[in-house]
This record gives C-alpha cells, structure tokens and sequence, in this order.
C-alpha cells in the first residue's frame, strides 16, 4: 500500500514556502548572471535525450528543498512499489504494470506470486506474427486480397496513444497500409473515415480494454453493418475484425473469434496501454521490430527512473518543478510545446494521461486535499503556437511553464527549413527568460527615429517582463527509441507528482458520472413526449431537441 503522507504537513513544504519568498522576486537574468555555471547545474542527459532546466526559478537550493520533499513524501520506495507489483492503485485493487510491458530484460514481475512476463511475450509473440502477415501480405480477406487500410477503433486510452505513436513515427510507416483511427461515437467519425474505403480490404480492431464502453461498441457495430453490405455472410468478419481487450466474454458476444483477440491485463491501465497489444495498430504501421524499439527506449527510462538517485532523475526533476510551479507559484496550467510536427497530438496525448491521473481533490486517507492537484495541460507544435497563444505567455497575466521539445535532427532535412524551426525553439525560451526591458524598448525606438513622445507613449506595450520558466528537452531525432523514452518519461512524472500530492493517479472516477447521465437520459431520446424529470436547464436542453429534431 502507498503510505499516505500530508503534502503541505511536510518539513520540506514549510522550507519550500518560505524558500518561495526569496526566490520570486529574482529575476531569471540576474540568476544567470549570478552563476555562470548554472546550465551545468540544472541538465540532465540521458541517452539521446537533453534536459536543460535551467531556465527555471530555482537555486540549487530550491532543488535540495524540492528533493527533500520528495524524500518526505516516499517517492523512492512507491516507485519500488509500482516496479515490484504492489496493488498501488487502491481504490481498483490493481497493480500498475505498464513497466512489466516493456520490461526487455526479462526479469521476472510477481502479480500476486505469478511471474507476468510469460504472458506479456506471448502476447507480443502474437502481435509480431499478426502485423507480420499483415504487413507481407498474407492476412487475406474474405475475397483472397491483402490489407490496405487498417481502421482502430476505440477511445481514450485505447485511442490516444496509438494515434499519437502512430504520427509520430509516420516517417516508419509502411506504404500501401494505411492507419485511421475512429473515436467520436458521432457518427461522422466513422462514416468520415469508411469514405473511400473498400471493404475487401480494410481490416478492423476494436480496441477496448473493458469491451463495454458505449462510444467504441457503437462504432464497432456500425463497421460491423458496414462491412456486412458488402460482404454478406458474417462468417468472414473474422478475417475482418480482430480485438484487443481484458475481456474475452464480451468480445465472444460481438462475434469476433477469440482467436483473433489480443490480451491484456487489469493491471494496465487505459492511458497506459498503448505499449500493450492495443499497440497493435503502431506495430502494423511501423513494423514490429521499430515497436520493440519503442518498447526499448521506455525501458531505458525506466531503467533510468527506477535506479537514478532523485536529483539527477529526470522524470523526478519535471515533476518536482511542476510542483514547485503549481503549489507555490499557483501557476494553472503546464504547456507541452513540440517543435515537431510528427509530434502534433503528443501534448493531447497528455492531456488524457496527466490530467485523468491526477485530476483528483480526494488524498490516499480519502480527505479532501487543501492544495492544487494535477495542473491543466495543452499545447501546440511549434511554431504553430506562436502565431496563436505565445502572446499571452508573452506577456499575458498568467505564469504559464512550458516544456520546449525538439529534435536535433529532422526525419525531413528539406532545405532551411529545421534550422529556422530550431531557430525559433532557441529563441522562444531566451526570450521568455530574458524578457525585452523599457530601456531596451526605448533604445530601440529611438534608432528607429522615434521621439521622446511617441517613445513615451509606445514603450509600455513592447515591454516584456521575462522571467517565463521552461524546460528544453532537445532529443537526438525522433525515432521509435527516443519516443518510447520521452513518453516513459512523462508518465513518470506523472507517477511522482500524484505520490507528492497524495493522491491516486491510476483510477478515473470522475468520468463515470456524465456516462452514467448519458445512459439515463439515451432512452428518453427514444420519443417526443417533453421531459420533466431533470432540472429547467436540462429539461429544456432536451425539450428543445425534440422541437428541432
Ligand atoms: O478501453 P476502454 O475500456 O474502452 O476505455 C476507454 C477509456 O474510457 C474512459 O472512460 C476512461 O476510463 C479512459 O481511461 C479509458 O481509456
């Protein structure tokens, strides 16, 4: 079990708050000049991945407070935990094993007293067959032609993941197969993605840990009646629908062959799933042999995570300055800004994966919390953002940390085009730290002839404050390595902030009530009669439904 410790009752809290004091009138400028070795101090490498975090509020002591508070509230020993098995996701009674997935060297992983491992290889032994034969050719559909177009359906965590691993290793992709993904239960979705596509060729998963969710059933069954049109007897959906999912009743019930079902287990959680067979989509497109790469590089990171000590531990380092941020900066949000377009749903990646994590205001002792929790997270590639939301992190009203991500190398060396995408990831975080000053501004008007009136006038407007906190993590080039390594990376992070705030970050109760509603109010749809039963807003929400409909 998790010991349950009171964040803000901690030694190193009290420390951090008075800490806190000192260190927000500094201006990032005068904490660079002051130490000329500050980039030295505040970077992390670890294989094909650089973190500099030193353009940050922080002093080497602010570090050793932060780490002490991360001693206090037991991260060491959870990440032990998590490794070894324990059941740390109390309120599911489940082990969180997404490690034990990408866990390449084997050693055994005990779910109460079994080794998982086995079964993990057998289920990616599987996985290297199927996408083999789907890739080469030799998976025929239901008329003796290989496999175009792959359609995955599922949402959430059984979405997200392989949409996002899926663009951003586009470069790997095989050509002639094509990847859609299909989500929304709006029925735009599906019939968006089935234009176009011919039915003796498309082949599809239904990924759904649980098998039940309403949005992914109701997309599998309309593919189903799709693909039923054309191929008439439901004998062959078996060459045509294969499953990933933890429930091999339901999958039985929707007429799938459980043969062409890949497992996986209760201890994997949704947003963490996409290293298991609900990969399955990524390892056809990529290739199995860059998907054990992918699998490669997240176990380096856990390699890195379990056994680096807390300060030179880079998902350790992300997640404590996400506190320092979060609970004594009252900053709201984080930004993930990549500067990659093959990167262009990772922040939405983590968007499920922090925010359904540590979205939580209920601690381990299932007390209200008394401090902020999980901060919001978005973001854009760069330089996209920068033509639309950088102002306001410019020189808006809120404290907004950024982590800056780019790669060193471009799958797509056309002309100038990385050096100026680099150009302006380097200048992005200089220019937030440092900021413009009003006798710089005025400087500068001034050689643009300006007078002293006009100089009056405009300068207040051109001034930018700095002193903008953001990480860079520079990388190497995006390969399935580095991927896996990043994305190990965040989850870790993430894992360690939800210990420092007491909270449980591997449930998500508090997406059950609006699908609990949904079901209720669905039959009430069924007619025309006006519902009374809900308050004036709802009843007349759906009153005016019926009018219109
Ligand atoms: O994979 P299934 O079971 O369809 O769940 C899909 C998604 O459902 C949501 O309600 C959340 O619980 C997510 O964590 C999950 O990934």
């Amino acid at each position: 079990m998790l010991k349950s410790v009171a964040f803000d009752k901690t030694n190193a809290f009290k420390k951090l708050k008075s800490h806190h004091k000192t260190i927000s009138p500094k201006h990032l400028r005068d904490l660079f000049a002051e130490d000329a070795d500050r980039q030295r101090k505040f970077s992390i490498r670890m294989g094909d991945i650089f973190l500099d975090y030193s353009k940050n509020r922080i002093t080497t002591r602010t570090r050793t407070y932060l780490v002490q508070l991360a001693e206090e509230c037991g991260v060491a020993e959870a990440i032990e935990q998590m490794f070894q098995g324990e059941a740390i996701n109390a309120t599911e009674g489940r082990s969180v094993l997404h490690t034990a997935l990408r866990n390449r060297s084997n050693t055994p992983v005990m779910v109460d007293g079994q080794d998982v491992m086995p079964e993990v290889n057998e289920v990616l032994e599987k996985m290297k067959n199927f996408s083999n034969n789907v890739r080469q050719g030799t998976w025929k559909g239901y008329t003796g032609k290989s496999i175009t177009d792959i359609v995955n359906i599922g949402i959430g965590g059984s979405d997200l993941g392989p949409v996002m691993v899926t663009e951003a290793l586009k470069s790997y992709a095989k050509k002639g197969l094509n990847v859609h993904y299909v989500s929304n239960v709006d029925g735009t979705h599906i019939a968006e993605t089935l234009k176009g596509l011919n039915p003796e060729r498309t082949l599809f998963m239904i990924a759904s840990k649980t098998f039940t969710t309403q949005e992914t059933m109701t997309n599998a069954h309309s593919a189903r009646e799709w693909f039923l049109q054309s191929a008439m007897d439901p004998e062959h959906v078996k060459k045509h629908f294969v499953a990933i999912s933890t429930n091999a009743t339901e999958v039985a019930k929707f007429g799938i062959d459980t043969e062409n079902m890949f497992g996986f287990w209760d201890w994997v959680g949704g947003r963490y799933s996409l290293w298991s067979a609900i990969g399955l989509s990524i390892a056809c497109s990529i290739g199995f042999q860059n998907f054990e790469l992918l699998l490669s590089g997240a176990h380096e990171m856990d390699n890195h995570f379990r056994n680096t000590k807390l300060e030179r531990n880079m998902p350790v380092i992300l997640a404590l300055l996400g506190v320092w941020y979060n609970n004594f900066f009252d900053a709201q949000s984080q930004a993930i800004l990549p500067y990659d377009q093959y990167l262009h749903r990772f922040a939405a990646y983590f968007q499920q994966g922090d925010m359904e994590s540590n979205g939580k205001y209920v601690d381990r002792s299932g007390n209200e919390v008394s401090y902020q929790t999980g901060p919001i997270i978005w973001g854009e590639p760069g330089t996209n953002g920068q033509h639309a939301f950088y102002q306001l992190i410019h020189q808006g009203t809120k404290l907004i940390p950024c982590d800056f991500i780019a790669p060193a190398n471009s799958h797509n060396p056309i002309g100038e085009h990385h050096k100026m995408l680099l150009s302006n990831y380097f200048a992005q975080t200089e220019a937030l730290m440092n900021g413009k000053t009003l006798e710089e501004v005025s400087a500068e008007l001034k050689a643009a002839g300006k007078t002293d009136a006009e100089i009056a006038a405009l300068a207040p407007f051109k001034v930018f404050k700095g002193n903008k906190p953001t990480n860079s993590i520079l990388v190497k080039k995006i390969t399935p390595k580095v991927l896996g390594s990043l994305i190990a990376m965040y989850e870790h992070k993430i894992f360690v902030q939800g210990i420092i705030w007491n909270i449980y970050s591997f449930d998500q109760w508090g997406v059950e009530l609006g699908k609990q509603l949904a079901n209720k109010i669905y039959p009430e749809l069924q007619n025309d009669w006006p519902v009374t039963e809900h308050d004036s807003s709802t009843n007349g929400l759906i009153n005016q439904y019926k009018r219109w409909r």
